[in-house]
């Protein structure tokens, strides 16, 4: 594992042009083994979780040629062999259960010998996947190991989701894509990654009805083809780097910056007091910004920013949002309606001086603009909650270490080289 050593206190100020999403980048290269005709993709991050996925392809005989400067990558999953080498797909990230549609449909049979952990924010179940898949055609044997298997590919069918997962989302509609049949999905996710996934699947023949909506209707079709596509801006990069701008009072300004996604993200950025602009695509925050709470119109209330399935704030945001209001004036109270384990890193929080309550697993306050001073502290395998605890060591003059935040690669290239290009002091150790 490696660290972050920071020596903060400097603004970050510059131009920035944000990577690829990594939340569309996955799904994405996963859908791609859905056919056995080229692939083309543009924008793609070389970030760790996709090494991984690429590497798993490659070791079952795809090939895929990946230009990691420039973003191209070419895949061509014509020699995927019919079996798998081990039962041992990629670990350590939640992305791995996207790539079972596409083995069930090649191999019949899978079996799970792990289950798809991500960032530690939660159990991370499977169930709701495995309700997916056996609603389209597939048979469960939840014994251990699990084995799914589709003995008649699969099959068209109406569903109607606990809650609205993301990868869920994807997974039915990657299997309902090439089913027989029409699939109906209830409460479905919205967010701007399940949305570009349909734009590439919808690029790759599927025919996909209610895009950005909680109700999605698949028309299977027998086979899906090459394309090319596109791998969206990462919106949690265009927000990472605005509130470094923020917390660190410099000026910064992110291009390819996905305004249309915005309107509640820069509302979230208001409540504390950060005023973001756009200029065409490019998004803003001005030197200097003024942290300070907003009181809401209503007596007696608190200034809430509530985290939930899109089109709410996003879970993944908060983090970075709470980072900066350590460095408001003013107290404000922050709700995560999804994860249980959302706020672990509190009390690595309180080690800069922050003064932080944890009410319960969902909800904490913020009492701003305590004195902060630099400090040593531990990431969790939290990839946002990593990048929140370094934006606090940036606002803080002196030597902060950031331990195991390495984490952060899985989501982010370059990281470090893009922030020293905005002035900070910070290296990987
Ligand atoms: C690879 C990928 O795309 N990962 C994202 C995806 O993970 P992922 O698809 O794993 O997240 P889910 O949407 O399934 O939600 C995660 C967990 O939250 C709980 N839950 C979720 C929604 C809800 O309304 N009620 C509820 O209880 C469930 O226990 C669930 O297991 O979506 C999450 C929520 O946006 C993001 O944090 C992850 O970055
Ligand atoms: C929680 C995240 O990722 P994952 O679902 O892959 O753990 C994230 O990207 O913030």
């Amino acid at each position: 594992m490696s660290d972050l050593i920071v020596n903060g206190g400097k603004p970050l100020s510059g131009t920035i042009t944000p990577s690829g999403n990594k939340n569309s980048a996955l799904p994405i290269v996963c859908a791609t083994l859905l056919t056995d005709e080229p692939v083309h993709l543009t924008n793609v991050p070389d970030i760790t979780d996709l090494n991984k996925i690429v590497k798993f392809m490659t070791d079952h005989g795809s090939k895929i040629s990946w230009d990691r400067t420039t973003g191209e990558m070419h895949v061509d999953h014509s020699g995927f062999q019919s079996e798998l080498v081990s039962n041992e797909l990629p670990q350590d990230m939640r992305s791995t259960v996207l790539l079972y549609p596409a083995l069930l449909r090649r191999l019949k049979k899978i079996t799970i010998n792990a289950t798809a952990k991500g960032c530690s924010l939660g159990v991370r179940e499977i169930d709701p996947h495995l309700e997916i898949f056996s609603k389209l055609g597939a048979v469960i044997d939840a014994g251990e190991p699990l084995v799914i298997a589709l003995p008649g590919g699969f099959t068209g069918n109406r569903h109607w989701c606990d809650y609205m997962s993301v990868t869920v989302t994807e997974n039915f509609l990657m299997a309902a894509s090439v089913a027989k049949g029409t699939s109906t999905l209830i409460n479905a996710a919205s967010e701007p990654h399940v949305q570009d996934l349909c734009a590439a699947l919808t690029a790759m023949g599927a025919k996909i009805d209610g895009i950005g909506t909680s109700m999605l209707r698949v028309e299977g079709v027998e086979k899906l083809h090459g394309c090319k596509a596109s791998i969206a801006t990462d919106y949690h990069e265009v927000v990472t780097f605005l509130a470094l701008g923020a917390i660190t009072g410099g000026e910064i300004r992110v291009k390819n910056s996905l305004p249309h996604h915005f309107d509640l993200i820069v509302r979230a950025f208001a409540k504390l007091g950060v005023i973001v602009e756009h200029e065409g695509d490019t998004a803003i925050v001005r030197r200097n910004q003024s942290l300070i709470i907003e009181q809401p119109f209503t007596s007696n209330l608190l200034t809430k920013i509530e985290a939930a399935p899109w089109p709410y704030f996003s879970v993944d945001l908060l983090p970075l949002m709470i980072a900066l209001s350590t460095r408001a004036t003013g107290t404000i109270h922050f709700w995560n309606k999804v994860y249980e384990n959302g706020f672990s890193w509190m009390p690595e929080l309180a080690k800069f001086g922050a003064h932080v309550l944890v009410s319960d697993p969902h909800r904490v306050n913020v009492f701003g603009s305590r004195p902060l001073r630099p400090a040593v502290v531990d990431a969790p395998y939290v990839i946002r909650a990593a990048i929140a605890l370094y934006m606090v060591a940036a606002s803080i003059p002196g030597r902060s270490v950031v331990k195991n935040a390495d984490t952060i690669k899985r989501a982010h290239p370059r990281f470090v080289e893009n922030l020293r290009a905005l002035g900070a002091d910070v290296e990987w150790k």
